[in-house]
């Protein structure tokens, strides 16, 4: 199958920071989603991926391009959703949509009006007057009517109320119906990626934990809960990170091939969700 995204060993220092040797590859058809805590990296792999920032060392192929070489047509391909409105905020919606529509050559006002529509968006209105949810939904009407076959968005449901949160996502998963096309998201909310995606990539401290189809990555973790007694008898092999609760321990193990069935016998064995994959990773051991 196509590769959409393909990143081979891409670095870049931004003052003390660093995206560290970053290779991954995206499939077309599906929805990645990219983890990570405050301050990962994530937004600076968003725009190295966009070529907001150039990478100092490694390639960042889009749809088997480089920005080098295609940059134009590469852009012309992705629908980009990001935090920052970059909306003239003192114009109305249509005004914004009037500016911004002549360099998209795929442009496609049908698409464009049915998503107003769908919305329930005020044409009329000033940016500035919108909502974050309102603000989020225009700026995704706008991705999407020049016809991407690339949504890249960076953390589309912050700040967005449960309601218009699960809006989102459904929207996300109405665009791969056409399977043609691919999403690509970060996110703080976990559990959106729980719902919705296929891939997920998880980066910490600018390097990545890892890039998985989402069902192997629960099929390869395990939450281990058992009386404190046990804790020590977890091989360290396996374990991810974990720490007393009070009523026992818990930790997270990637794999349990390697623990005794007498042992596993006594524990309480778990799917973890992403949050708890995250959470122990990022924190480490204390058990
Ligand atoms: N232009 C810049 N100048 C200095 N430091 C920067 C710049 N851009 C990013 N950084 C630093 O790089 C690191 C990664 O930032 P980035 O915004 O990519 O993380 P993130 O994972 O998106 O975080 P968050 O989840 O909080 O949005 C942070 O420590 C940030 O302070």
């Amino acid at each position: 199958m196509e590769n959409i995204i393909e990143l081979k060993n891409v670095s870049k220092k931004i003052k003390d920071f660093q995206l560290k040797n970053i290779s991954f590859e995206f499939k077309k058809g599906y929805i990645m989603g990219l983890i990570g805590p405050n301050g990962a990296g994530k937004s600076t792999l968003i725009r190295c991926l966009m070529d907001l920032v150039r990478v100092d060392d490694g390639e960042v192929n889009i749809f088997g391009m480089t920005h080098m070489e295609n940059t134009i047509e590469i852009k012309q391909r992705i629908g980009f959703v990001y935090d920052e409105s970059h909306f003239y905020d003192d114009l109305s919606l249509e005004k914004n949509k009037k500016i911004i529509a002549p360099f998209y050559r795929n442009w496609d006002d049908s698409t464009f009006y049915s998503y107003i529509k769908k919305f329930n968006l005020p044409l009329k209105k000033k940016i500035k007057t919108l909502s974050k949810g309102m603000k989020m939904k225009f700026a995704i009407a706008m991705a999407l009517s020049h016809n991407p076959d690339l949504i890249i968005l960076d953390e589309p449901t912050a700040g967005l109320d449960p309601v218009f949160r699960r809006e989102m996502l459904d929207i996300l998963q109405d665009i791969i119906q056409d399977e043609n096309k691919s999403v690509f998201f970060s996110t703080h909310i976990t559990t959106d990626l729980d719902q919705v995606a296929d891939y997920i990539t998880f980066i910490n401290n600018g390097e990545i934990v890892f890039s998985k189809e989402k069902d192997i990555i629960f099929e390869e973790y395990f939450l281990l809960k058992g009386p404190d007694s046990l804790a020590v008898d977890v091989p360290k092999v396996n374990l991810i990170g974990g720490r007393k609760t009070g009523v026992g321990f818990e930790a997270l193990v990637d794999g349990i091939d390697n623990i005794e069935q007498q042992l596993l016998n006594q524990l309480h064995i778990e799917t973890p969700s992403l949050e708890t994959i995250m959470y122990y990773t990022i924190r480490g051991n204390s058990l």
